[in-house]
Protein backbone atom coordinates (compact mmCIF):
# COMPACT_ATOMS: atom_id res chain seq x y z
CA UNK A 1 0.00 0.00 0.00
CA UNK A 2 1.38 3.25 -0.93
CA UNK A 3 -0.48 5.19 2.22
CA UNK A 4 2.73 6.99 2.81
CA UNK A 5 2.87 8.85 -0.01
CA UNK A 6 -0.92 10.28 0.64
CA UNK A 7 -1.77 13.99 0.90
CA UNK A 8 -3.25 13.73 4.67
CA UNK A 9 -6.04 16.40 5.31
CA UNK A 10 -6.99 15.45 8.62
CA UNK A 11 -10.02 14.21 10.19
CA UNK A 12 -12.86 15.92 7.95
CA UNK A 13 -14.20 17.42 11.13
CA UNK A 14 -12.27 21.24 10.11
CA UNK A 15 -13.85 20.35 6.10
CA UNK A 16 -12.32 22.82 3.92
CA UNK A 17 -9.42 20.91 2.91
CA UNK A 18 -11.56 18.11 1.96
CA UNK A 19 -13.89 20.01 0.53
CA UNK A 20 -10.97 21.38 -1.75
CA UNK A 21 -9.18 18.46 -2.46
CA UNK A 22 -12.43 16.50 -3.63
CA UNK A 23 -13.75 19.13 -5.78
CA UNK A 24 -10.60 18.98 -7.75
CA UNK A 25 -10.49 15.25 -8.70
CA UNK A 26 -11.41 14.49 -11.71
CA UNK A 27 -15.76 13.97 -12.47
CA UNK A 28 -16.03 15.17 -8.92
CA UNK A 29 -19.63 16.78 -9.05
CA UNK A 30 -20.79 18.74 -5.99
CA UNK A 31 -24.64 18.49 -5.19
CA UNK A 32 -25.78 22.28 -5.11
CA UNK A 33 -27.01 22.63 -1.82
CA UNK A 34 -27.03 24.85 1.24
CA UNK A 35 -28.22 22.28 3.88
CA UNK A 36 -25.48 19.21 2.77
CA UNK A 37 -21.75 19.11 1.72
CA UNK A 38 -22.36 15.78 -0.61
CA UNK A 39 -19.98 14.92 -3.52
CA UNK A 40 -20.59 12.40 -6.15
CA UNK A 41 -18.16 10.45 -8.48
CA UNK A 42 -19.20 8.13 -10.78
CA UNK A 43 -17.24 5.60 -12.23
CA UNK A 44 -14.59 6.03 -9.40
CA UNK A 45 -13.88 2.56 -8.99
CA UNK A 46 -12.96 0.04 -12.38
CA UNK A 47 -15.70 -2.85 -12.41
CA UNK A 48 -12.78 -5.60 -11.81
CA UNK A 49 -12.15 -4.24 -8.38
CA UNK A 50 -15.51 -3.69 -7.58
CA UNK A 51 -15.92 -7.36 -8.57
CA UNK A 52 -13.04 -8.45 -6.17
CA UNK A 53 -14.47 -6.66 -3.08
CA UNK A 54 -17.68 -7.76 -3.62
CA UNK A 55 -16.31 -11.13 -3.24
CA UNK A 56 -14.56 -10.46 0.03
CA UNK A 57 -17.87 -9.22 1.37
CA UNK A 58 -19.70 -12.31 0.55
CA UNK A 59 -16.61 -14.38 2.25
CA UNK A 60 -17.17 -12.88 5.82
CA UNK A 61 -21.22 -11.34 5.66
CA UNK A 62 -23.93 -11.74 8.66
CA UNK A 63 -26.73 -9.77 9.80
CA UNK A 64 -26.13 -6.13 10.23
CA UNK A 65 -26.67 -4.37 13.73
CA UNK A 66 -27.65 -1.10 14.11
CA UNK A 67 -26.21 1.48 17.17
CA UNK A 68 -29.41 2.68 18.84
CA UNK A 69 -32.23 0.18 18.09
CA UNK A 70 -35.47 2.27 17.75
CA UNK A 71 -37.89 -1.36 18.16
CA UNK A 72 -38.17 -1.21 14.81
CA UNK A 73 -36.78 -4.94 13.54
CA UNK A 74 -36.88 -3.99 10.19
CA UNK A 75 -34.74 -1.00 10.27
CA UNK A 76 -32.11 -1.80 9.13
CA UNK A 77 -32.21 -5.84 7.13
CA UNK A 78 -29.20 -6.21 5.49
CA UNK A 79 -26.32 -7.83 5.61
CA UNK A 80 -22.24 -6.65 6.83
CA UNK A 81 -18.94 -7.89 6.06
CA UNK A 82 -15.98 -6.49 8.09
CA UNK A 83 -13.30 -6.56 5.45
CA UNK A 84 -9.23 -7.51 6.66
CA UNK A 85 -7.20 -5.12 6.11
CA UNK A 86 -4.24 -7.28 5.24
CA UNK A 87 -5.92 -8.10 1.99
CA UNK A 88 -4.46 -6.48 -0.77
CA UNK A 89 -7.69 -6.07 -2.65
CA UNK A 90 -9.13 -4.25 0.56
CA UNK A 91 -5.26 -2.09 1.10
CA UNK A 92 -6.10 -1.07 -2.45
CA UNK A 93 -9.77 0.11 -1.99
CA UNK A 94 -8.28 2.07 1.39
CA UNK A 95 -5.77 3.83 -0.65
CA UNK A 96 -8.12 4.78 -3.89
CA UNK A 97 -10.62 6.19 -1.14
CA UNK A 98 -7.90 8.11 0.92
CA UNK A 99 -6.31 9.37 -2.19
CA UNK A 100 -9.89 10.79 -3.59
CA UNK A 101 -10.98 12.24 -0.57
CA UNK A 102 -7.66 13.48 1.47
CA UNK A 103 -9.36 12.27 4.41
CA UNK A 104 -6.27 10.81 6.88
CA UNK A 105 -6.97 6.75 6.88
CA UNK A 106 -5.81 7.55 10.52
CA UNK A 107 -9.39 8.72 11.58
CA UNK A 108 -11.26 6.03 9.36
CA UNK A 109 -13.12 3.29 10.97
CA UNK A 110 -12.14 0.00 9.45
CA UNK A 111 -14.00 -0.63 6.03
CA UNK A 112 -17.18 -2.20 6.18
CA UNK A 113 -18.96 -4.06 3.19
CA UNK A 114 -22.98 -3.87 3.08
CA UNK A 115 -25.24 -6.20 1.09
CA UNK A 116 -28.98 -5.95 0.21
CA UNK A 117 -31.17 -8.50 -0.80
CA UNK A 118 -34.81 -7.95 -2.77
CA UNK A 119 -36.50 -6.48 0.02
CA UNK A 120 -33.88 -5.02 2.28
CA UNK A 121 -33.14 -1.23 3.24
CA UNK A 122 -31.59 1.09 5.99
CA UNK A 123 -34.26 3.46 6.87
CA UNK A 124 -33.81 7.02 7.37
CA UNK A 125 -30.69 7.55 9.70
CA UNK A 126 -27.57 9.76 10.49
CA UNK A 127 -24.36 8.35 10.02
CA UNK A 128 -23.55 10.65 13.73
CA UNK A 129 -24.20 8.90 16.63
CA UNK A 130 -27.07 10.92 18.69
CA UNK A 131 -25.11 12.56 21.98
CA UNK A 132 -28.18 11.34 24.02
CA UNK A 133 -28.46 8.15 22.81
CA UNK A 134 -27.90 5.72 25.07
CA UNK A 135 -24.85 4.05 23.69
CA UNK A 136 -23.37 7.46 23.03
CA UNK A 137 -20.15 7.34 25.65
CA UNK A 138 -19.73 3.58 24.60
CA UNK A 139 -18.74 4.50 20.58
CA UNK A 140 -18.03 8.06 20.77
CA UNK A 141 -15.67 8.28 23.98
CA UNK A 142 -12.48 7.28 21.96
CA UNK A 143 -12.51 8.46 18.90
CA UNK A 144 -15.38 10.80 18.96
CA UNK A 145 -18.39 10.83 17.05
CA UNK A 146 -18.09 10.90 13.08
CA UNK A 147 -17.20 13.35 10.34
CA UNK A 148 -17.17 12.92 7.04
CA UNK A 149 -19.18 9.49 5.35
CA UNK A 150 -17.31 8.02 2.46
CA UNK A 151 -19.68 5.09 0.17
CA UNK A 152 -18.87 3.64 -2.83
CA UNK A 153 -21.83 1.11 -5.07
CA UNK A 154 -20.26 -2.12 -6.02
CA UNK A 155 -22.63 -2.86 -9.03
CA UNK A 156 -25.80 -1.96 -9.85
CA UNK A 157 -29.20 -3.82 -9.08
CA UNK A 158 -31.59 -4.32 -11.51
CA UNK A 159 -34.66 -2.04 -9.42
CA UNK A 160 -34.45 -0.05 -6.39
CA UNK A 161 -31.35 0.41 -3.78
CA UNK A 162 -30.63 4.23 -4.21
CA UNK A 163 -29.70 6.28 -1.57
CA UNK A 164 -32.25 9.23 -0.62
CA UNK A 165 -31.53 12.28 0.93
CA UNK A 166 -34.82 13.56 2.09
CA UNK A 167 -33.95 16.56 3.05
CA UNK A 168 -32.74 17.94 0.09
CA UNK A 169 -34.53 16.01 -2.50
CA UNK A 170 -31.77 13.95 -3.95
CA UNK A 171 -32.35 10.55 -4.65
CA UNK A 172 -28.22 9.04 -6.06
CA UNK A 173 -28.93 5.99 -8.07
CA UNK A 174 -26.77 2.98 -7.39
CA UNK A 175 -24.49 2.61 -10.17
CA UNK A 176 -21.17 0.36 -10.27
CA UNK A 177 -17.93 1.99 -8.77
CA UNK A 178 -19.83 5.41 -8.03
CA UNK A 179 -18.40 7.27 -4.90
CA UNK A 180 -20.78 8.99 -2.33
CA UNK A 181 -18.99 11.39 0.49
CA UNK A 182 -20.81 13.27 2.33
CA UNK A 183 -20.13 15.96 5.85
CA UNK A 184 -22.05 14.52 8.36
CA UNK A 185 -21.63 18.34 9.91
CA UNK A 186 -22.64 21.73 8.95
CA UNK A 187 -19.18 24.21 8.23
CA UNK A 188 -18.96 25.38 12.01
CA UNK A 189 -18.51 21.68 12.93
CA UNK A 190 -22.05 20.99 14.64
CA UNK A 191 -24.20 17.91 13.50
CA UNK A 192 -26.12 17.85 10.42
CA UNK A 193 -29.73 16.67 10.66
CA UNK A 194 -29.92 17.09 6.85
CA UNK A 195 -27.39 14.39 6.64
CA UNK A 196 -30.31 12.19 7.08
CA UNK A 197 -30.85 9.27 4.27
CA UNK A 198 -32.23 6.59 3.25
CA UNK A 199 -31.13 2.77 1.75
CA UNK A 200 -34.02 2.27 -0.09
CA UNK A 201 -35.07 -1.20 -0.54
CA UNK A 202 -33.95 -3.28 -3.84
CA UNK A 203 -36.94 -4.30 -5.91
CA UNK A 204 -34.93 -6.55 -7.81
CA UNK A 205 -31.51 -8.11 -7.79
CA UNK A 206 -28.74 -7.47 -5.16
CA UNK A 207 -27.15 -4.21 -3.83
CA UNK A 208 -23.44 -4.36 -2.63
CA UNK A 209 -21.66 -1.32 -1.23
CA UNK A 210 -18.61 -0.34 0.79
CA UNK A 211 -19.04 2.45 3.72
CA UNK A 212 -16.13 4.13 5.78
CA UNK A 213 -16.68 6.21 8.37
CA UNK A 214 -14.37 9.22 9.75
CA UNK A 215 -14.22 10.62 13.04
CA UNK A 216 -13.09 13.49 15.24
CA UNK A 217 -10.24 11.67 16.53
CA UNK A 218 -8.16 8.88 15.70
CA UNK A 219 -9.42 5.80 15.29
CA UNK A 220 -8.01 2.57 17.25
O1 LIG B 1 -27.27 1.61 1.25
C1 LIG B 1 -27.30 2.84 1.16
O2 LIG B 1 -27.63 3.39 0.11
C2 LIG B 1 -26.99 3.68 2.35
C3 LIG B 1 -26.13 2.95 3.37
C4 LIG B 1 -25.95 3.74 4.61
O3 LIG B 1 -26.53 4.76 4.79
C5 LIG B 1 -25.03 3.29 5.67
O4 LIG B 1 -24.48 2.18 5.57
O5 LIG B 1 -24.85 4.05 6.64
FE1 LIG C 1 -25.86 5.78 6.51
Amino acid sequence: MQLDNLRRLGSGLDAEPIVAHLAGQPGVQKVPSPKLTLFIRRGFLEPELCAAVIGRIDAVRRPSTIADPNGDAAYRTSETGDLDAADPVVAELEWRIAAATGLDPAYGEPIQGQRYAVGQEFKNHTDYFEPTGADYDRYCSVAGNRTWTVMVYLNEPEAGGATRFKAIEKTVQPETGKLLAWNNRRPDGSLNPATLHHGMKVRAGVKYIVTKWYRERPWG
